[in-house]
């Protein structure tokens, strides 16, 4: 028994009557008990209820959510298991007279008014919150809606900019043409509908718009992401220049722009996860903010953001809000998205790009099951759907594409790794990437990374650094500017001597293996750690269609990492449910925007 299950049975053996049946079928953690308990226990409350009730909202945020629903949690309450959990058992109280009592408990204010005394939960209607999320949340809506109002521009030029760096009318237009005429956008879109394209573009209609060259942050929540960013729109600049739609001073002005994380530009201060240089009473310098990848920015990220953009700048979001959400609670794009505001637009023609996929994904995101089977039927040249259930021991026999992508892959990493070239081993690594939903279990990255090494077999070099081991950065490291979800691959430097190869600005960069911390060997990884990143072959190895983590948005970010090739192993009974079933998180943003 591990150390934490130890402590979930002594804790659940401590607790009080309810709080433990909830601890004991999973819904609840130690954790959320004890921090509930804590919290009760300091300010003298103890109805067993309002503890249950402190303590699902302690729980929503680990699992995504802004805040708990109390009138529906009975209903919607899931555990992470690959078996189905009868939920409905438990002691649930009846809602009406739940909330009543917890509208009477000191620990929480009710409604949407400021209050003078700090209490740790906030009931509005029937969502509790943690108070702290509460705050965030309102303050992301006021500040969204300050910025979000229209600039002066010079509509002269600006008319003149798009007609000339636009070939033609369209959403990729008039995304630009909002950027530069409200102080806040949101540029939405799948996959190579030329998001990234159209960020070059807005930048240089924002330079031509004045004489002096306004002062531009890419940034993104991953370092990788932010590479991309500004490798994209340092080619389009001069792609737009060699095509003679740019002048020389704008092309110099974007090929000047350099990328960051999202902790970087707001100053990331070691030893804080909150705090930053850059807030409120220390604005960025910037005079136009744009991020990318925006899917995966948490409610707490955003406001931190936000705050800090100075009165005057302007914020372009830039996303896809049919991707997985971030880790952390809240779901800000697609809350911002939904609201449907004039400062958003949705680039919805795909450039790039197999066909196959083309016609896969969007199925996916509109939530057409039919339409996804049909598409996996149909027999396009990208796309092999192999119907079994990989948890299944006699799939294996069928999940041959797999095995054979994989070894071909893997083999070619480490010839590339052996004879010194980093260069090629780094791109091999990008050809192929099996992608499993959960880490662990019969569906999981443990099980498939250990069986992809022993059909290498001797081709694995002995001890943990052989040249070809392919390589993935689980926490970020801010001092080697290495960043988790970084990929690289243990290189062959000299007779008997390696590194570890990650790239940097298209560039490798040698690391002395001893100085990396959190590392895994990646042969298989989950959906959500390959978010932001794409594959030349994708094998997406989808679990039960019982698991609880198996979601449209799971399996439309998993199909769209695949840019020429998809293997998808999966039941249709697993597909239709992942179709069936969008992430319903938990958040009170767009509502706070004024939608709906
Ligand atoms: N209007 C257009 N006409 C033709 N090609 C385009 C157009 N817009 C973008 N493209 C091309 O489509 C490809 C994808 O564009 P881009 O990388 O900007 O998309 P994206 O939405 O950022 O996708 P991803 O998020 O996957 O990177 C690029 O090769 C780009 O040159």
């Amino acid at each position: 028994m591990s150390a934490l299950d130890d402590f979930e049975v002594r804790h659940a053996l401590r607790s009080r009557g309810v709080l433990r049946e909830f601890n004991a079928i999973g819904v609840l953690t130690a954790a959320d008990v004890h921090v509930a308990e804590r919290l009760a226990a300091l300010a003298g409350e103890e109805d067993e209820l309002i503890v249950l009730a402190a303590a699902l909202a302690v729980r929503a945020p680990r699992l995504g959510h802004v805040y708990v629903d109390l009138a529906t949690i009975r209903e919607t309450a899931t555990v992470d298991s690959d078996e189905p959990v009868d939920l409905s058992e438990l002691p649930w109280p009846q809602p009406e007279a739940w909330l009543d009592r917890v509208r009477e408990s000191v620990l929480v204010h009710v409604g949407e008014r400021d209050a003078p005394d700090p209490r740790p939960l906030r009931l509005v209607d029937s969502a509790l919150y943690l108070d702290r999320y509460w705050r965030e949340e309102g303050q992301v809506a006021t500040d969204l809606r300050a910025l979000g109002q229209a600039e002066s521009v010079n509509t002269l030029q600006l008319d003149e900019s798009l007609d000339r760096l636009f070939e033609r009318p369209g959403a990729q237009r008039d995304a630009a043409r909002i950027a530069v005429e409200r102080r806040f956008a949101v540029v939405a879109g799948g996959p190579g509908t030329g998001k990234t394209t159209t960020v070059a573009r807005i930048v240089a209609a924002l330079a031509e718009q004045g004489s002096e060259l306004p002062l531009v942050a890419l940034a993104a929540p991953t370092g990788k992401a932010a590479t991309r960013l500004k490798e994209a729109v340092h080619a389009e600049a001069l792609r737009l220049r060699a095509e003679g739609r740019l002048g020389d001073r704008v092309r110099d002005e974007l090929l000047a722009l350099n990328a960051s994380t999202l902790h970087r530009l707001l100053g990331w201060r070691p030893g804080s996860h909150s705090r930053f240089r850059h807030d409120r009473g220390n604005r960025l310098p910037h005079d136009v903010v744009i991020v990318d990848e925006t899917s995966m920015v948490s409610l707490t990220q955003m406001a931190r953001l936000v705050e800090a953009v100075r009165p005057g700048a302007r914020l372009v979001l830039v996303g896809d809000p049919g991707q997985l959400t971030s880790i952390e609670a809240g779901a800000v794009l697609g809350d911002i998205v939904n609201v449907r505001g004039p400062g958003v637009i949705e680039l919805d023609v795909v450039h790039r790009g197999q066909e196959g996929i083309k016609t896969l994904a969007p199925a996916i995101r509109n939530g057409d099951a039919d339409a996804a089977i049909d598409a996996l039927r149909h027999g396009y040249a990208d796309i092999t759907w192999i119907p079994v259930d990989v948890g299944e021991p006699e799939s294996l026999a069928q999940l041959a594409p797999i095995r054979d992508g994989a070894v071909a892959a893997a083999t070619e990493v480490i010839e590339a790794a052996k004879a010194g070239q980093d260069a090629a081993a780094m791109a091999a690594l990008g050809t192929f990437r099996v992608l499993c939903a959960h880490r662990r279990g019969p569906h999981g990255v443990s099980v498939w990374t250990a069986r992809i090494e022993r059909w290498l077999g001797n081709a694995i070099g002995r001890g943990r650094w052989y040249p070809g081991r392919p390589l993935l950065v689980t926490k970020n490291d801010y001092g080697l500017d290495l960043y988790n979800g970084d990929a690289g691959v243990v290189v062959t430097t000299a007779p008997g001597k390696v590194a570890a190869v990650f790239e940097r600005r298209g560039e490798p960069v040698h690391f002395a293996p001893s100085r990396l911390n959190a590392i895994e060997t990646v042969y298989a990884m989950t959906v959500h750690k390959s978010q932001g990143s794409q594959f030349a072959t994708a094998a997406v190895l989808l679990p039960a269609a019982t698991s609880p983590i198996l979601t449209r948005e799971l399996l439309y970010t998993a199909v769209t990492r695949a840019n020429r090739h998809l293997i998808l192993a999966g039941t249709e009974e697993t597909i239709r449910a992942a179709v069936a079933r969008p992430v319903a998180r938990a958040s009170g943003l767009g509502r706070r925007m004024g939608a709906h």
